[in-house]
């Protein structure tokens, strides 16, 4: 039996001006599963990504988070759709004058009134979960690793249990190793919270690691979607280019001349 969809894209079109970014997005992503959409630079997955969070409004088309219309909210209706999100930036987007641990649970506080007290026992547990100790909450996160900035910025992630966690580009900067590790992370706390998962990167490796399903973005439209065990061989020629890194293929890189 199909899962429930818990955000569905139908027909979704952004332009700035002339220039048309997403051109017809269709896309569901399922219930407690996770979603990894890939796709070259400039073909409009952050601007998908933003769309969905309402930071920047859709021309057209609809978007649905639990059945809702999202698209044309209120601010105060946003607010709480914004609570069902997590979200992990490419760079960990970390505070430099708040220290680790009060990064983690900058939302509680600020967002949900959380006396700080209580704020920190549930950093600190989620600091936990992604493998950091309570010394390292004590810490400013320039004096962290990449590595260790990313696993911070997924405990902020999760810190209020979303239902739903967007991953931007979560391996971006990190050597081969630890965006592996950073990558089991992804999967095991998504799991373990039940929550629902939708990534945009174009490292193959960690698309491969953390989706259940797959879309690939094309020129504003998914042009490819199915399991991720089948991306190898869908046949389809962009993803088969895109997939295997080639430079010959449907897809022309636009290089810039100076
Ligand atoms: N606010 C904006 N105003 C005008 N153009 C924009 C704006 N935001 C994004 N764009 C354009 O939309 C296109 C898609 O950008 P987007 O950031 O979604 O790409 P991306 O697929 O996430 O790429 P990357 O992987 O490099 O981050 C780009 O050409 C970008 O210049």
């Amino acid at each position: 039996m199909a899962a429930s969809p818990k955000i569905q894209l139908t027909d979704v079109h952004k332009s700035f001006g002339p220039k048309t970014v997403l051109d017809g997005i269709n896309l569901t992503v399922e219930q407690g599963r996770s979603m990894v959409v890939i796709g070259g630079s400039g073909t409009g997955k952050s601007v998908m990504l933003k769309c969905i969070l309402g930071l920047i409004h859709p021309t057209s088309g609809s978007i649905k988070v639990d059945g809702e219309e999202v698209t044309g909210i209120s601010e105060r209706e946003r607010e709480q759709v914004l609570k069902k999100f997590g979200m992990l930036f490419q760079s960990a987007a970390l505070f430099d004058s708040l220290k680790v641990w009060e990064n983690v649970a900058f939302a509680l506080v600020q967002g949900e009134n959380m006396p700080r007290a209580q704020a920190k026992d549930i950093a600190i547990e989620k600091l936990a979960k992604v493998g950091l100790s309570a010394d390292v909450g004590e810490l400013n996160p320039s004096e962290l690793s990449g590595g260790m900035q990313k696993r911070v910025g997924l405990a902020r992630a999760i810190a209020h249990d979303p239902e739903i966690v967007f991953f931007d580009e979560p391996t971006t900067g990190l050597d081969p190793i630890m965006a592996d590790v950073i990558n089991e992370l992804i999967v095991d706390t998504v799991k373990d919270m039940g929550a629902t998962a939708l990534s945009i990167t174009h490292d193959m490796a960690s698309a491969r690691k953390i989706a259940d399903h797959m879309a690939m973005i094309y020129k504003g439209q998914i042009i490819w979607t199915g399991d991720a065990s089948e991306v190898d061989s869908c046949g389809n020629p962009y993803v088969d280019q895109f997939v295997n890194g080639r430079a010959e293929g449907p897809i022309q890189m636009e290089v810039l001349k100076a």
